[in-house]
């Protein structure tokens, strides 16, 4: 797809995010179990699964934001946490990370000489920032006063500063009312025909599923599929991505139980042994 920067990072044909074997340990634990994925240059990609499962500790990964990481993960050609992607990247979390007690264009003049935009282009790209999530009638208000969505939007224009390849956003929609989030799909598909951006966008509300392009479907620090949304109900002979994913689930559920039924066989067949 489309590398604005030219810089040799993500090549035409090449992912944006590629993980292979990826692991993550959090407090003793091992929280993300071996994950191999791939994400499209310029897609829309969804990451699905139930709360706890491992989206926000993978998206922390993919920013280079987590501790305790091995295995492959390249973005945008080169590993993950490399200097050089700071300014490629776009990272929105679930919590709004802005300041209250500044106007909604001062949080965002301030992201920008943060992220060391040129300062002849600042104003034009803090304008063009506002306009993309629907907040230019508010940039003058503290952003203390405006709604969670609100300030949920002033961060993601922080995100969209500078224009980044990638962009990577928890849960972007959560709380907000149906049209607003109609008009924020709207957008990532913009960002993604138009500027060849690519969105890897985490949700646990599986109507979202089919906004997306692709889907890395997750269950306990594992990946249970990715695939296009019309190909994962192929798949399982479902209506909805819903359905598609609870069939994944008891197949896995169901895949776990023999192979611990395998190893109690072994375990018995070894108890036999000893004793013979
Ligand atoms: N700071 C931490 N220390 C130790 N374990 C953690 C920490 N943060 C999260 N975990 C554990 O890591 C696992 C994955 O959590 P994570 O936040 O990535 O899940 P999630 O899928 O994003 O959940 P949600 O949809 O609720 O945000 C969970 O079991 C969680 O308890």
């Amino acid at each position: 797809m489309i590398n604005k920067n030219g810089d040799g990072g993500a090549d035409a044909g090449q992912p944006a995010v590629r993980a292979h074997d990826l692991r993550v340990r959090r407090g003793g634990r091992e929280v993300l179990r071996g994950l191999d994925f791939a994400v499209p240059a310029g897609s829309v990609t969804g990451l699905l699964g139930p709360s706890g499962c491992g989206k926000t500790t993978l998206m922390r990964a993919v920013v280079g934001a987590q501790k305790g990481v091995t295995g492959t993960l390249e973005v945008l050609g080169r590993p993950a946490g490399s200097a050089a992607l700071r300014p490629r990247l776009g990272y929105v979390t679930q919590a709004p990370s802005v300041y209250a007690d500044l106007t909604v264009r001062q949080n965002l003049e301030y992201f920008a000489a943060v992220l060391g935009l040129a300062r002849s282009t600042r104003a034009a790209e803090v304008e063009r920032v506002l306009d993309e999530v629907d907040l230019a009638a508010r940039a003058t208000a503290l952003t203390r006063n405006l709604s969670g969505g609100q300030r949920s939007r002033v961060s993601l224009a922080a995100a969209l500063l500078g224009a980044p390849e990638l962009l990577v956003l928890d849960e972007p929609t959560v709380g907000l009312d149906p049209v607003l989030r109609n008009a924020l799909w709207g957008l990532f598909h913009r960002l993604a025909d138009e500027r060849g951006t690519t969105l890897l966008i985490s949700s646990h509300v599986m109507d979202e599923a089919d906004r997306c392009e692709r889907l890395v479907l997750m269950r306990e620090g594992r990946v249970l599929a990715e695939d296009s949304p019309p190909a994962l109900r192929a798949r399982s002979g479902v209506a909805t991505v819903e359905e598609a994913f609870l069939a994944l689930v008891a197949a896995d559920a169901d895949n776990e139980k023999d192979n611990a039924g395998a190893d109690n066989d072994n375990a018995a067949d070894d108890t036999r042994h000893r004793e013979a």
